[in-house]
């Protein structure tokens, strides 16, 4: 069960969040609606430990306290994050994907079982699991997003936005795939602007305004109510269609706080025994630089003591768009050396790859990036068909015919240090970047 009590955020000076309480039990779909700029997304950030601003309250997951914890440890105590825009690796296949979503301490030796269930869930994931993941649609990408959450094992999921962008079929798909998960029995807290469908299939929901939780009332209740229909589903007049959240209410009513008979009102009144402003560490969602520096750290774990894997998390890097073909897992990657002995059952399903090497073969092709097309990195044998620089082949023929080569995979740690080494150089250029300003004597103004 997620118990959320007294929650505030800042941003500097402003308020953005004002004592939220709110309860997920497993099992159960729980919608937050607010208008634009009510604070939902700041909401489910500051529950997950990816807000930027200033927190403070009482996040529990099973009743242990998880504020201002890092997202990771936050992930391993069973709540996960779908972030609003997916945060997929798009370059990877939907095998890949799935299996990075299994990097925590609490997924990893359960990865095959997560991966069948995911698989049962979603049976088209398992039909496409060598399809790289960026030529699927937008609702096949929703579902790797939530397949990959779900690897992680978690108890409750949040997800910001899962139907932005996606076709009104292709809601109606997510939306029934979102019962299917809660009656596997998670619980879900949702924000959506889709108030029409989110609540038709929601136990309970939420109305935020202002930063501040001013109903709490079933799914059937709120979409039967008046005021909300006015306000989140284009007034009681409309009939059916997904309809734009409107702005921000310039008033909020009179007795704002849980509505009567509000569960569990004891929850929602709890006092804010933190210290104020507990910072969190995370500006956005975990990006996928993120996990996968995590993976990294993860598989050196299998090597080295648990106390040497403490690095904090990296800065959120794009991944830049990968020009080469991305290799299908037609067939089994040479396992690297020296390794610990696998986990087993995941390498069967997914054609012998698991987390290591998944991370050495990013590696690889960032090593292929960096190098131009001309010069293979180190561990990369000059035979390799994408390292001689080929002709941009058709999105088809990635999915389809690209394979990879019968070579021996770099040594899992040298993988995991050049990893870093990229990500390191990546920063350091972003920096120049930003620091760099034109001389003034070419000023084209002339001031
Ligand atoms: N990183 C930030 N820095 C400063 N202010 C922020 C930041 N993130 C959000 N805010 C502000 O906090 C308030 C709540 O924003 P939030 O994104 O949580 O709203 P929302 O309900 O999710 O809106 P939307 O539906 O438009 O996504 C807004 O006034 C927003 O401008």
């Amino acid at each position: 069960m997620l118990e959320v009590a007294g929650l505030h955020v800042s941003y500097g000076k402003h308020r953005a969040l004002e004592g939220a309480g709110l309860v997920v039990a497993k099992g159960e779909i729980v919608v937050i609606l607010g208008a634009n700029g009510a604070g939902k997304s700041t909401l489910l950030k500051a529950i997950c430990g990816v807000c930027e601003g200033s927190v403070a309250g009482s996040v529990r997951v099973e009743g242990r306290d998880i504020l201002g914890r890092p997202p990771h440890e936050i992930v391993d105590e069973g709540l996960a994050l779908v972030p609003e825009g997916r945060g997929i690796f798009p370059d990877m296949t939907v095998a890949e994907n799935l299996t990075l979503g299994a990097y925590s301490d609490r997924a990893r030796d359960e990865a095959q079982a997560s991966l069948e269930r995911v698989f049962k869930l979603f049976p088209k994931l398992r039909e496409r699991r060598r399809q790289v993941a960026r030529t699927m649609s937008g609702g096949e990408q929703q579902m790797v997003a939530i397949g990959r959450a779900m690897m992680s094992n978690p108890a409750i999921l949040a997800l910001d936005e899962p139907s932005l962008g996606l076709s009104p079929i292709l809601c109606k798909e997510l939306f029934q795939t979102l019962g299917t998960v809660r009656d596997a029995g998670l619980g879900l807290l949702l924000v959506e602007q889709n108030a029409r469908q989110s609540l038709a299939i929601a136990d309970r929901g939420y109305l935020l305004e202002n930063g501040e939780i001013v109903r709490e009332a079933t799914g059937a209740e709120l979409l039967k109510d008046p005021a909300v229909q006015e306000a989140y589903l284009g007034g009681a007049a409309a009939k059916g269609g997904a309809k734009p959240v409107p702005h921000a209410p310039d008033k909020r009513p009179a007795a704002a706080g849980p509505a009567p008979g509000a569960r569990p009102a004891s929850v929602a009144q709890m006092p804010d025994t933190r210290p104020a402003h507990v910072p969190t560490p995370r500006g956005t969602g975990p990006s996928p630089s993120e996990i996968a520096a995590h993976a990294v750290r993860s598989a050196q774990g299998r090597a080295t003591p648990r106390s040497a894997q403490s690095a904090p998390p990296r800065p959120a890097v794009k991944p830049a768009p990968d020009p080469t073909p991305t290799p299908a897992q037609s067939r089994p990657i040479p396992t690297p050396t020296p390794r610990t002995p696998s986990t087993g059952r995941a390498r069967d399903v997914l054609g012998g790859v698991e987390i290591g090497d998944l991370v050495a073969n990013a590696t690889s092709r960032a090593d292929r990036r960096g190098g131009g097309g001309t010069r293979p990195g180190p561990g990369v044998p000059r035979s390799m068909p994408d390292a001689q620089g080929p002709p941009a082949r058709s999105t088809t023929q990635t999915a389809t015919s690209a394979r990879l080569p019968d070579v021996p995979m770099p040594d899992l740690g040298s993988s995991a240090d050049r990893l870093r080494r990229i990500l390191d150089e990546i920063e350091g250029a972003a920096k120049q970047a930003e620091s760099w300003r034109p001389q003034s004597s070419t000023n084209p103004r002339g001031r």
